[in-house]
């Protein structure tokens, strides 16, 4: 059996199609004339999350009783308000290896247009355009849901421009750190066609366009935070996989320089900072997020219709609730000033995970048991070290072990984080450093006079989902839940998983 829910689409079959081959096996083996045939297009699933749409045709004598069949099926298709009937596509054609639009034609245009789904597509020209055309001209009214074809660059824009919108027809400040946003109400499909693709594989479990576009079809959602980052009161920008100063933030960087070798960009530059080996000094601050359950530490991994989303999300509303009720001013994150903790040290790498951040080159991910919408987000803090202890945690990215049972990485599960680059804080803290280090003074001077022998940069940048922030030291708030996705989150394997 198939549940309806995934039923793509019902297909009457034409007179002229009917010694296509599995209607016409019914025929035979039924050893009578047939009346009618129709065919019902369903979610199967195969290997390591991927679905595939597969068909049958069933035939049948009475006319009547097929007519009846393909008129039941399609009510209970269209009295499912999930979904999508108009969708607005924006299409990346210069993300990843430059396939986009092929990969959208070729596969994913088909599915749609037999689902009987109408499109909008737009094919982007320059950087920014579909962030552009969602903030100020699309026509959000008219439809059910935004497809981005792109990666995680192409599916930023988009959250962009839908918050953006979102807050500003609401009068929201988006400059303001301590303002509650509203959620955004359409939801986004994101067709995998970047060189990360980091938000599709931690959302569906794998990179796959088709697997992508039926979870479009059938109507999925999935929450999922969004992390705002400002410096002061200035808006930066938002993130919802990886905040990542030091090492990630230096990938990002020398990468950008590489673009025109695709996503083996990002293997070269994480091998040149890997042996560039540069620490930055400065003060992280974090809210812990005391009242949620689970921890970065926990077994347990977030998994379609997570009920640590589930409960997380829902006493994060009731206190909102409340704190409304009550008449309070400040509808922020309803913790006290005094649970604030501040660690200052050197780090290789200050990495805030909104989500696991699971992709091909780690399938588990920076921050395995991170949860997609449970309102925090895991900040790992790896302090200065060997080489070769650092090879050892990056490696542990890709094996079963753990990259957290180091003694100079430490997790914490956070609402909120601050940072400030070490030359950026204030005279007394530099003061305090300054006594502290007397003989690092007198070394970082002949660094400056002889720069070949690669002493360490004062700051780094912050890659925030793939894009490089202009300011260093931030403010990140998560807010729980504020957009949507077409998907259901990884599902645990099936039984019915096609195994073979
Ligand atoms: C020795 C093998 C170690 C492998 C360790 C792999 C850890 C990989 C963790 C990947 C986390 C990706 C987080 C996603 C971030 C996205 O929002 C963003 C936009 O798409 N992507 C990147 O910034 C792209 C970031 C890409 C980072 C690639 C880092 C590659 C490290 C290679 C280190 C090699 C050391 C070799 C020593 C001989
Ligand atoms: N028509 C265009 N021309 C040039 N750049 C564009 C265009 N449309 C979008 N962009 C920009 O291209 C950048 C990269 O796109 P995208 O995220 O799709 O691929 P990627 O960077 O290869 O993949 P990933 O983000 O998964 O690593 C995005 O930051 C986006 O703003
Ligand atoms: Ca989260």
């Amino acid at each position: 059996s198939v549940p309806v829910s995934e039923l793509v689409a019902v297909r009457e079959e034409e007179e002229e199609n009917r010694d296509d081959g599995s209607w016409k096996k019914i025929k035979e083996s039924e050893g009578q004339d047939c009346g009618q045939a129709f065919t019902v297009l369903y979610v199967e699933r195969c290997q390591r999350h991927r679905w595939r749409c597969a068909e049958v045709t069933f035939a049948c004598a009475d006319e009547a009783l097929c007519q009846l069949w393909v008129s039941s099926i399609r009510e209970q298709l269209a009295t499912n308000t999930s979904r999508p009937e108009h969708l607005l596509v924006y299409i990346n054609p210069c993300g990843g290896k430059r396939k986009a639009e092929h990969i959208y034609e070729l596969k994913v245009a088909p599915l749609f247009a037999r689902a009987g789904i109408r499109t909008h597509v737009i094919v982007t020209e320059y950087a920014n355009h579909a962030r552009d055309h969602l903030k100020t001209e699309a026509e959000l009214k008219k439809f059910d849901g935004v497809v981005c074809v792109g990666g995680d660059g192409m599916f930023s824009e988009i959250i962009h421009g839908l918050i953006w919108r979102t807050q500003i027809d609401n009068g929201i400040d988006l400059n303001c750190p301590e303002e509650t946003l509203l959620p955004c109400s359409l939801r986004i499909g994101i067709i995998p066609a970047g060189s990360t693709d980091c938000i599709c594989f931690a959302t569906v479990g794998t990179n796959d366009p088709v697997t992508s576009a039926l979870h479009i079809i059938v109507g999925d959602s999935q929450p999922l935070d969004v992390c705002s980052v400002h410096h002061n009161s200035l808006f930066l920008r938002y993130s919802v996989s990886l905040l990542g100063y030091g090492f990630y933030g230096d990938v990002l960087t020398d990468s950008e320089r590489k673009r025109w070798m695709g996503p083996a960009r990002y293997d070269l530059s994480g091998v040149k900072m890997f042996l560039t080996h540069h620490y930055y000094e400065g003060t992280v601050s974090y809210l812990p997020a005391r009242d949620a359950i689970g921890t970065p530490r926990d077994a347990a991994r977030c998994r379609s219709g997570c009920a640590v989303c589930k409960h997380n999300g829902e006493k994060l509303s009731e206190t909102a609730e409340r704190y409304k009720m009550d008449g309070a001013l400040d509808s922020g994150d309803h913790e006290s000033d005094s649970e604030w903790r501040t660690i200052r040290g050197k780090f290789l790498a200050i990495n805030g995970a909104s989500m696991s951040c699971a992709c091909p080159r780690s399938p588990k991910g920076l921050s395995p048991a991170a949860h997609l919408a449970d309102g925090t987000t895991d900040l790992i803090l790896v302090r200065k070290c060997s080489r070769f202890d650092f090879l050892r945690h990056l490696l542990r990215h890709t094996s079963k072990d753990d990259q957290f049972d180091l003694n100079f990485v430490e997790v914490h599960r956070v609402r909120r984080f601050r940072f400030t680059p070490r030359h950026c804080q204030s005279d007394s803290d530099l003061e305090l450093d300054l006594r502290e280090s007397g003989k690092r003074q007198i070394f970082s001077q002949i660094c400056r006079d002889h720069p070949a022998c690669g002493c360490t940069p004062a700051y780094s940048s912050w890659n925030c989902d793939g894009e490089i922030l202009t300011h260093t030291a931030i403010d990140v708030r998560v807010h729980c839940q504020l957009i949507k996705l077409f998907a259901r989150g990884i599902e645990e394997p099936t039984v019915f998983e096609d195994l073979a």
